[in-house]
């Protein structure tokens, strides 16, 4: 995977030619409109820039990384100079998808990226074409934003790569281009399913355990949205379906997404985002949350305040909840998801064409088996943050410690004390609770860091997406008579017609997968000779993407949202029980303890949800 840096230059990529594809938290996407041969099909993904970090985290980071990856890439700090800073950066990353993610994932569903050279002057004038004004300004000063981080050219993953390294569906007016073998546009959807089981470890302090066991974490954090105003209502989506490897469950997660996309589901098309049309009651329930929020928000920002130490990425447009600056999106002005998928299936009547890309989406994720290999990476840490937190605080501390001792230690040297017989002493000596914490801060120091390692490769996985690329093939009405694999036989009704998709073969090496879909209006036997039944063959290329590696330093962020996220949830769980008593079927309940002890409330909001409550059966940890 290792490639050849190459330097962007005005003149090798005029920076307006290149267009804001997508906007995150860390990093800025954008896709090459140019004719540049290099960077046809390719988007350009810079680290949005980061504040210096303190020598006390960069250590702590090198010291836990080193094993892992190198201390070649691992020990480049700011002092060393910018541009050798960045450039260890992109290769820290490159190696951690090479030996921490690719065994994990599979290599064939992640992209090779390319690392390049991206100045502050030439991010300055590709976000300023992008209309992204505050960006640019910090991107560019070199002072406050910080210089861009690490930048990689990888292939565009809303498209599909024809035979000659070119693109299909790459026009610029998003229609998608009518090359030889195939038609319309492709249209490409991103699911970001994130955490697939729900937390069963010992180091879940037994007050959470009754909300955590029995909710996926998705679902408690869709009360918190809910509360700070960000979504308008919850949604019945639950990434313990999308996981289950049952065939139904499956299809229920993504029709769920369908219903309520949040940042979980987005659609492209000829490689243009294009916006899901959003309930009517959107604009209203983001007021009534937002007025709910108040006290919550309060609280959040203070808790942000005490993390100001571990700093994190500089967020803007992103963190402002603002659309993304310039960013030129397809809208659907009637008819939705149906009109946006016309090209793509263009032979379905309009009503099958939705649950149409459900089971296209079910059939390729079951056939290429990614669902299974992103839950095992999620399942690398075996700890909650619970148990995490307290261990990063430690050596933390212990880094701390030594760069104040003014030794300039070996980053794999960060001395830990060990831990005593006083320090280990619980007043709560018999809680399963507390010995497995004791258990875990007793690591010796190379058990604990990695430890820390399979925390981040966890939640890498927990936050990364699966892009799916799709394209009709020309002329593939009816049936071609191949068996194929059959990942996906279960027929879908919807009103009379049924569906059925089926991977005829999957993506190897590069080349596209081959989907098939069948669609019978008479009951779905499953033969083409039945009356009003076609066949479509699409083209489809899946790819994971955001596989970043997340500094520890969010680690405090993260134990600090998983408190919010149980508050939240329990004042819900505890208003609906409130709600309850007070109304008619409110006769039983002697109170919020008596209506809604943690198990109680996960039940509660079952309704509220409207997701599925987690089986018994779930993952056991520590
Ligand atoms: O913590 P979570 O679960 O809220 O995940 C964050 C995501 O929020 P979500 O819940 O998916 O809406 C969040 O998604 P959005 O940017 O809100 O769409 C980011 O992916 C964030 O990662 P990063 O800071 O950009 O590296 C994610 O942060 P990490 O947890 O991956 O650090
Ligand atoms: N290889 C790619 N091809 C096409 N689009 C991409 C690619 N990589 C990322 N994108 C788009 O850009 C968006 C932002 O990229 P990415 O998820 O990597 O940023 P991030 O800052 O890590 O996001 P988050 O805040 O969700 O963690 C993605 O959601 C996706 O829509």
């Amino acid at each position: 995977m290792a490639g050849r840096h190459l330097a962007l230059t005005s003149q090798l990529a005029p920076p307006e030619r290149w267009r804001l594809l997508g906007e995150g938290g860390a990093n800025w996407v954008f896709a090459w409109d140019g004719d540049t041969p290099q960077l046809a099909g390719r988007v350009l993904r810079v680290r949005k820039p980061c504040t210096q970090v303190p020598f006390v985290q960069a250590a702590l980071e090198a010291a836990v990384w080193a094993p892992a990856l190198g201390s070649d890439v691992t020990g480049a700090a700011a002092s060393d100079g910018a541009a050798a800073a960045i450039a260890a950066a992109a290769a820290r990353e490159q190696r951690y998808v090479e030996r921490m993610l690719a065994p994990l994932l599979g290599e064939q569903h992640i992209a090779q990226a390319q690392p390049v050279a991206v100045d502050a002057a030439y991010l300055h004038a590709v976000l300023a074409a992008n209309g992204c004004q505050a960006a640019a300004g910090s991107a560019g000063s070199g002072s406050g934003g910080g210089s861009p981080g690490p930048a990689v050219l990888l292939p565009d993953a809303t498209l599909l790569p024809d035979g000659s390294g070119g693109v299909y569906g790459s026009t610029h007016d998003g229609s998608g281009a009518s090359d030889a073998g195939s038609t319309g546009p492709v249209v490409c959807l991103e699911l970001k399913p994130k955490c697939g089981f729900v937390v069963e470890c010992a180091t879940v302090h037994p007050a959470n355990r009754g909300l955590k066991r029995h909710r996926s974490r998705y679902q408690l954090h869709q009360q918190l949205k809910l509360a700070e105003g960000k979504i308008a209502a919850c949604s019945a989506y639950d990434p313990c379906d999308l996981f289950s490897g049952d065939g139904e469950r499956v299809r229920t997660a993504l029709a769920a997404l369908v219903d309520h996309p949040q940042n979980n589901l987005r659609l492209f098309v000829g490689g243009r985002p294009a916006e899901f049309a959003q309930p009517a009651e959107n604009a209203d329930g983001q007021q009534r949350g937002q007025a709910a929020a108040g006290q919550q928000q309060q609280e959040a920002q203070r808790q942000r305040e005490q993390q100001q130490q571990w700093q994190q990425p500089a967020r803007s447009q992103h963190e402002a909840q603002q659309p993304p600056c310039g960013g030129q999106q397809l809208q659907a002005k009637s008819g939705g998801w149906d009109a946006l998928l016309s090209g793509l299936l263009p032979q379905l009547p309009a009503a099958q064409r939705q649950p149409a890309l459900v089971e296209l989406l079910a059939a390729a994720l079951e056939a290429e088996g990614v669902l299974p290999r992103l839950l095992q990476a999620q399942r690398q840490c075996p700890y909650d943050i619970e148990g995490i937190y307290p261990l990063f605080q430690r050596l933390a501390a212990a880094a701390e410690r030594t760069a104040t001792a003014g030794a300039a230690a070996p980053a794999a040297a960060v001395a830990m004390p060990a831990i005593t017989e006083e320090s280990s002493r619980s007043s709560d000596a018999d809680d399963d609770h507390a010995a497995a914490v004791r258990r875990l801060l007793a690591l010796p120091q190379a058990e604990a860091y990695a430890v820390l390692r399979s925390y981040v490769v966890s939640a890498t996985a927990k936050d990364c997406a699966v892009m799916l690329a799709l394209q009709c093939q020309y002329g593939s009405s009816g049936d071609d008579g191949s068996g194929g694999i059959d990942s996906s036989t279960r027929a879908c009704s919807e009103g009379t017609a049924a569906l059925r998709a089926s991977v005829l073969h999957p993506q190897r090496d590069g080349a596209p997968g081959l989907l098939r879909l069948h669609s019978s209006s008479s009951g779905g036997s499953g033969s083409s000779s039945d009356s009003g039944s076609n066949t479509t063959l699409l083209r489809y290329r899946l790819t994971f993407v955001d596989l970043d590696l997340k500094p520890l330093a969010k680690i405090p962020a993260h134990h600090a949202l998983d408190h919010r996220i149980l508050e939240a949830t329990r004042a819900a769980a505890s208003a609906a029980c409130s709600g309850e008593a007070g109304g008619e079927a409110g006769g039983e309940a002697g109170g919020d303890e008596a209506c809604c002890g943690d198990s109680a409330a996960a039940a509660s909001l079952k309704g509220s949800a409207g997701g599925t409550a987690v089986a018994e059966d779930s993952a056991a940890g520590m």
